[in-house]
């Protein structure tokens, strides 16, 4: 699958026929892709599809069999020191040390990097600040919660002021209100920094919620990549529930609309489709002219989990390629 290059600003990311294997057995067979600056990238798939490889070619911890990749405007290859330097990774690979306080963290991310007394200490305040730890910035990282974890984590990434970085599962384990407030922060980063995001996530809400773009991976090949909505159009799913406001109606309309299936108690019916605007106008007009009264009317779209499952069950039901 390739995505359609566009002329315009040199992408944060790019991949071409990128390929893995350990042994006899194919990781990644061939992957392209484009990310463009400033947004935020998510690659999704099932367990063992092959993303964390992935991440861990593109971060130059291990090396690709094939492919031309460029990231931060580097040849991957020829200048991996100089792709180390614009990029951060967090999450599995955290380097937070919980015997020290948020603060001693920080300080040692800006004296790994050199910036320096005033330089570090005015780059750790404006962290501590930006990622709400300002009031625990003394206190041990063992007695934070999950979620101040979790920021520290992304706030010692930050010291180097990396152009992209790798999101390894931010949210995992976190309480719904933390997870809100780390997708607002990841957000900002984009807004307010420009940073490109390139996240993992098993959580598709959260791809849906941050993505920008979305490419889902099965066992080894891009089988799909858009924006959620894009994505979304792909699979059907989308149904549309009427509640009709009374038992003559509901027993009238019923036989002529098309329902896939009904509720005679609740009085309601389920159409199949996306709730595109022909469909439902031709709906309401029918029902107007028989006068059926409708107490509600819901489109539901289908969700990336519709989206995931079959797009993931398609690819692993192929016949293989190797
Ligand atoms: N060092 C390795 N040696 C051999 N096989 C490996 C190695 N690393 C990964 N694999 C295999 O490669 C495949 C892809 O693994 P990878 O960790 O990239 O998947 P993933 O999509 O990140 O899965 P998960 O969601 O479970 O983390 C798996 O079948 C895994 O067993």
């Amino acid at each position: 699958m390739r995505t359609i290059e566009t002329p315009g600003p040199m992408p944060a990311i790019s991949v071409t026929g990128l390929r893995k294997s350990y042994g006899s057995h194919r990781v990644l067979d061939g992957i392209d892709l484009t990310i463009p600056q400033g947004t935020i990238f998510s690659l999704l798939g099932p367990n063992g599809a092959g993303k964390t490889t992935t991440v861990q070619i593109l971060s130059t911890l291990i090396r690709a069999d094939a492919g031309e990749i460029w990231v931060a405007g580097h040849d991957l290859a020829g200048e991996p020191d100089t792709v180390r330097a614009a990029i951060g990774v967090t999450g599995q690979f955290s380097a937070v040390d919980h015997l020290l306080t948020g603060e001693e963290n920080l300080r040692l991310m800006a004296d790994l990097l050199h910036l320096g007394r005033s330089r570090g200490g005015r780059r750790i305040r404006e962290l501590l600040d930006r990622f709400g730890l300002t009031d625990a910035a003394r206190k041990p990282v063992a007695a934070y919660s999950g979620g101040m974890r979790r920021r520290l984590d992304l706030a010692m990434t930050m010291v180097g002021t990396p152009r992209i970085i790798f999101l390894d599962e931010p949210t995992a384990g976190l309480d719904p209100r933390s997870r809100r407030t780390m997708w607002q922060i990841v957000r900002e980063l984009v807004e307010q920094d420009g940073v490109t995001i390139f996240l993992t996530t098993q959580y598709l809400e959260e791809a849906d919620e941050l993505a920008d773009r979305i490419a889902l991976l099965s066992q080894g090949e891009l089988v799909a990549e858009g924006t959620p909505q894009e994505l979304k159009r792909l699979v059907p799913g989308g149904h549309i529930v009427v509640r009709f406001a009374d038992a003559d109606g509901y027993r009238r309309a019923v036989p002529h609309i098309g329902a896939t299936s009904r509720d005679d108690a609740a009085l309601t019916a389920q159409i199949p489709g996306s709730g595109g605007v022909k469909t439902l106008k031709n709906l309401l007009e029918w029902l107007d002219t028989q006068a059926v009264d409708v107490a509600e009317l819901t489109v539901h779209t289908p969700d990336l989990d519709d989206v995931f499952l079959t797009l993931t069950q398609e690819s692993s039901t192929k016949e293989p390629s190797r």
